[in-house]
This record gives structure tokens, C-alpha cells and sequence, in this order.
């Protein structure tokens, strides 16, 4: 190690995952065996043909369904064994979410959309607004700080959606399709802030998608290809 290099603890690691699903005499592996490692600032795609489980990952990263065998570490500590209290506030503390649609609430403005997370986690109203506005005016969203989500464009709720995810700072974000729902010159733009921001931010992303457009502009790519994760070589 360099003098002054810090070994950094992997903001997530998945370690010998599996999930099967059981149906009546039938079980399906859907993941098999499955180590990846998410280090803070680093943004990662999740490849793979329809129904080859990338949703499922997404969902045992983001403990919201449990592996059917393996170990999941945030910040270097197991918690795929910790109580589903434990599981609620690590997810509510260091785990973002952006899917394909983006579920703001449609009576509460950006702002508002944006500023609940943080004041749901206990943060005072103040400082929950000014976090919110910041992180708005990053994703270019300045002046829309007072539209209700059905007076935004589907690229600037989208861009709403990301900056709720992303207030609080996560570790770790994972991302569904996050702009599967928009045209491609949007698409491309709400990418280009997104990826911008979470550089600045020192975040791991990992983002499932089909679009080759989006995966080859991240750090690296993984496949999954019948239950397994197959890095892809660089370049897409
Ligand atoms: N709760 C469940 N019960 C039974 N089978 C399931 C369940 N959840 C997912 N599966 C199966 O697991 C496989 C993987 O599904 P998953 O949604 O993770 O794929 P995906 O790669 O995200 O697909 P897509 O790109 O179409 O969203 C599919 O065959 C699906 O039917």
C-alpha cells in the first residue's frame, strides 16, 4: 500500500449468493452462485436477458427479499443475518433505490418528494429543504423546486426520483431501468446528471438494465447468464 492510500471497506459484497424459488414440485435456481463486490464511487451494470434474475439481485442487495444461501455485508457487516428491524433501518440509512417509474407523490412538490426522505430519517425541516434544494439545483432542477410532479416532464420527474434517492447520501443505490421510461435523447441526459452526481458523491451504483448505451458508459459491466455473474471485458 502507497503511504497515505486507506484500504477502503467495500461498501457492499455479496458472497456465495443464491436464490431458488420453489413452486409446487418445481424450483428454479435463479442465482447461483453469486460474489460481487460494490466499492464506494464506483458504478456497475447489471446486464442480462429478460427473466436471467437481475431484479431478484436487486432485491437481495436492497434487502428487501432474503438469499436462499450466501452473505450479504454492508460496510463490511453481515446483514443478511441481522433482524428485519435492523435489515429496515440499514435500508432507510444507507441504501438508495431508483426504479423505472418513479412513485413520487403526486399532491407534495419536488421539493417536498425529495425532502421527506431525509425528514422520515429524523432530520429537522430546515435542513431536510436545503439538502433537498441542493442536490434539485445539481440535477439541474432549480426552478421547477415548486411543480407538482404532473407539471414535470417524465425526464425531470425522473431526475425528482433520483435526487430522493440520492439525499441522504446512501452507500449504496441500486437502480432499476432507471430511464427504461424515456425517450433516448432524455434518457441519455437524465443519465449524464445521474452519473455526474454519484461520481461527486462517492456512492456504489448498481444499475439493471438492457441498454447497451447506458451500461458502456459505467465502470464496469456483469452479466447474468444462467444463475451466474460473468464480468464483462471492458468497453461493453
Ligand atoms: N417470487 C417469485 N416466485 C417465483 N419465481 C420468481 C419470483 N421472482 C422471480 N421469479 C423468477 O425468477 C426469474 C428471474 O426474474 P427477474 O425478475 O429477477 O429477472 P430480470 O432479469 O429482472 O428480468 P427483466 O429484465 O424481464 O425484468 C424469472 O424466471 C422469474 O419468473
Amino acid at each position: 500500500m502507497m503511504a497515505g492510500e486507506t484500504t477502503k471497506v467495500p461498501a457492499m459484497q455479496l458472497k456465495g449468493v443464491e436464490r431458488r424459488f420453489t413452486q409446487g414440485s418445481r424450483t428454479v435456481e435463479v442465482l447461483r452462485h453469486i460474489d460481487l463486490t460494490l466499492t464506494g464511487g464506483e458504478i456497475v451494470a447489471l446486464t442480462g436477458v429478460s427473466g436471467a434474475g437481475k431484479s431478484t439481485l436487486l432485491q437481495i442487495a436492497g434487502l428487501l427479499d432474503h438469499p436462499s444461501a450466501g452473505e450479504i455485508l454492508l460496510d463490511g457487516h453481515r446483514i443478511d443475518t441481522a433482524s428485519e428491524a435492523a435489515r429496515t433501518v440499514a435500508r432507510r440509512r444507507h441504501l438508495g433505490f431508483v426504479y423505472q417509474f418513479h412513485h413520487l407523490l403526486p399532491d407534495f412538490t419536488a421539493l417536498e418528494n425529495v425532502a421527506l426522505a431525509p425528514m422520515i430519517a429524523g432530520g429537522d425541516v430546515p435542513a431536510s429543504r436545503k439538502a433537498a434544494e441542493d442536490i434539485l439545483t445539481a440535477l439541474g432542477l432549480s426552478e421547477r423546486l415548486h411543480h407538482r410532479p404532473a407539471a414535470l416532464s417524465g425526464g425531470e420527474q425522473q431526475r425528482v426520483a433520483i435526487a430522493r434517492a440520492l439525499v441522504r447520501h446512501p452507500k449504496v443505490l441500486l437502480a432499476d431501468e432507471p430511464t427504461g421510461n424515456l425517450d433516448e435523447a432524455t434518457a441519455a441526459r437524465v443519465l449524464d446528471a445521474f452519473l455526474d452526481l454519484v461520481r461527486a458523491q462517492d456512492v456504489a451504483v448498481i444499475i439493471a438494465t438492457h441498454d447497451q448505451a447506458l451500461a458502456r458508459k459505467t465502470d464496469r459491466i456483469v452479466s447474468l447468464r444462467e444463475g451466474r455473474l460473468h464480468q464483462m471485458p471492458a468497453g461493453g
